[in-house]
C-alpha cells in the first residue's frame, strides 16, 4: 500500500515515523509533503527511502491511503487543492476532529475517514480513534482496521462521541503530563527532594501503574483502596485532591468542546464559501 501523507508538522510526522518504525509500511511505500518543503525534506532525509513530493497532487496521484494531517481550518484548501486528483480507489483520512465526515465526502469522490492518532502510538501503544464514511463495507473496515492495529488500538467511535474521545485519547497524554509535571514541580518546592530524583521516582512510579492496569491487577478504584490504608497518609492527600479538583475536569471538558464548537463553525463558513465560489 502507498501511504501519502500532506503535511508534516508536529503530528504528520509524528505518523509518518510510526508507520515506517512498526513496519505498517515501508519507507519505500511513503509519500509526504508539506507547505514548507524543508520541513518534509528534514524527514524524508531521516529516514532514506521516503518520497519527498513538493507537489501535492504528485502525493495523491502516487498514493492508496491518504493523511490529511494540516490544522483543522486548513483543511478545506487542501481538500479542495486534492479533490482534482483523488479517485474512487483512493482512502482519504483526516487526522483531526472538527472536520465532519460529511464535509470530507462533500469534498471527495472517495472512501473517506477520520483516523485520529494519539501520540502514545508512537511507542506502538494507546488508541487510534476510527470512524468512517458512508460508503464502507464491513470487510472494508475490517482491513483498514487490521492495518492500524500494526502501531495502535484503533478503536471505532460515533461521531457524536468524536470530540471527548479525542480529548481523552490525544489530548489526554498532555493533560495528564501537566499533572505529573505539577506533582513534580510541588515536591521540589514543598520539601527538600532534588528535581532529577522527583522526576525519576514520578516516572517509575507512572510506568509501574500503566503496568499494574496492562496486567489487570487492579482497577482504578480497587488500586486506591489498596493502597489507601484507613487513617493513614494517603488518606490525607487524596482528601486534598477531592476538594480541589471538584469541578476542574468539568470545566476541562466544557474548555475543549467550547473550541471544538468554535472551529466547527469557522469550519462551516470557509466550506459554505468553497461551495458557493
Ligand atoms: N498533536 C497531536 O497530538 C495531535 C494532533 N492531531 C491533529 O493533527 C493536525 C496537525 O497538528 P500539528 O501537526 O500539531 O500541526 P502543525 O502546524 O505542526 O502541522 C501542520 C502542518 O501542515 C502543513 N500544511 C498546512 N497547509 C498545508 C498545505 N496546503 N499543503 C501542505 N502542507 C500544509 C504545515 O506547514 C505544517 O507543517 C491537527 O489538525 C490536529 O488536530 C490529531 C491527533 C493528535
Ligand atoms: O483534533 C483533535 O482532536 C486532536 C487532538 C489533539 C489535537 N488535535
Amino acid at each position: 500500500m502507498q501511504v501519502g501523507v500532506i503535511g508534516t508538522g508536529n503530528m504528520g510526522r509524528i505518523l509518518v515515523e510510526t508507520i515506517v518504525e512498526s513496519g505498517a509500511a515501508q519507507k519505500e511505500e511513503m509519500i509526504i509533503t508539506n507547505r514548507t518543503l524543508d520541513k518534509a525534506k528534514k524527514l524524508a532525509d531521516a529516514y532514506p527511502g521516503i518520497k519527498l513530493k513538493k507537489k501535492i497532487s504528485d502525493v495523491v496521484k502516487q498514493s492508496n491511503l491518504l493523511f490529511v494531517c494540516v490544522r483543522p481550518l486548513q483543511f478545506p484548501d487542501v481538500l479542495q487543492e486534492i479533490a482534482p486528483y483523488v479517485t474512487r480507489d483512493h482512502i482519504v483520512s483526516s487526522i483531526t476532529s472538527p472536520v465532519e465526515i460529511g464535509q470530507l465526502e462533500q469534498s471527495l469522490p472517495c472512501k473517506v475517514m477520520r483516523s485520529i492518532p494519539s501520540i502514545t502510538n508512537r511507542a506502538g501503544k494507546g488508541v487510534l480513534l476510527l470512524t468512517y464514511g458512508s460508503n464502507w463495507e464491513t470487510h472494508e473496515k475490517e482491513k483498514i482496521a487490521n492495518w492500524f492495529s500494526e502501531f495502535s488500538h484503533p478503536y471505532e467511535i460515533e461521531e457524536k462521541v468524536t470530540r471527548v474521545a479525542s480529548d481523552i485519547v490525544s489530548c489526554g497524554p498532555a493533560f495528564f503530563s501537566y499533572l505529573l509535571q505539577s506533582f513534580i514541580d510541588a515536591a521540589v518546592s514543598e520539601t527538600e527532594i532534588e528535581r532529577k530524583d522527583a522526576e525519576y521516582l514520578t516516572a517509575e512510579m507512572i510506568q509501574g501503574l500503566s503496568s499494574l492496569f496492562e496486567k489487570g491487577f487492579y482497577t482504578l478504584p480497587s488500586l486506591q483502596k489498596k493502597v489507601h490504608v484507613p487513617g493513614g497518609i494517603t488518606g490525607e492527600g487524596l482528601k486534598v485532591l477531592h476538594r480541589q479538583s471538584e469541578g476542574m475536569f468539568e470545566d476541562l471538558f466544557k474548555a475543549t468542546h467550547e473550541k471544538y464548537y468554535e472551529d466547527k463553525e469557522l469550519l462551516a463558513e470557509k466550506f459554505t464559501k468553497r461551495q458557493d465560489s
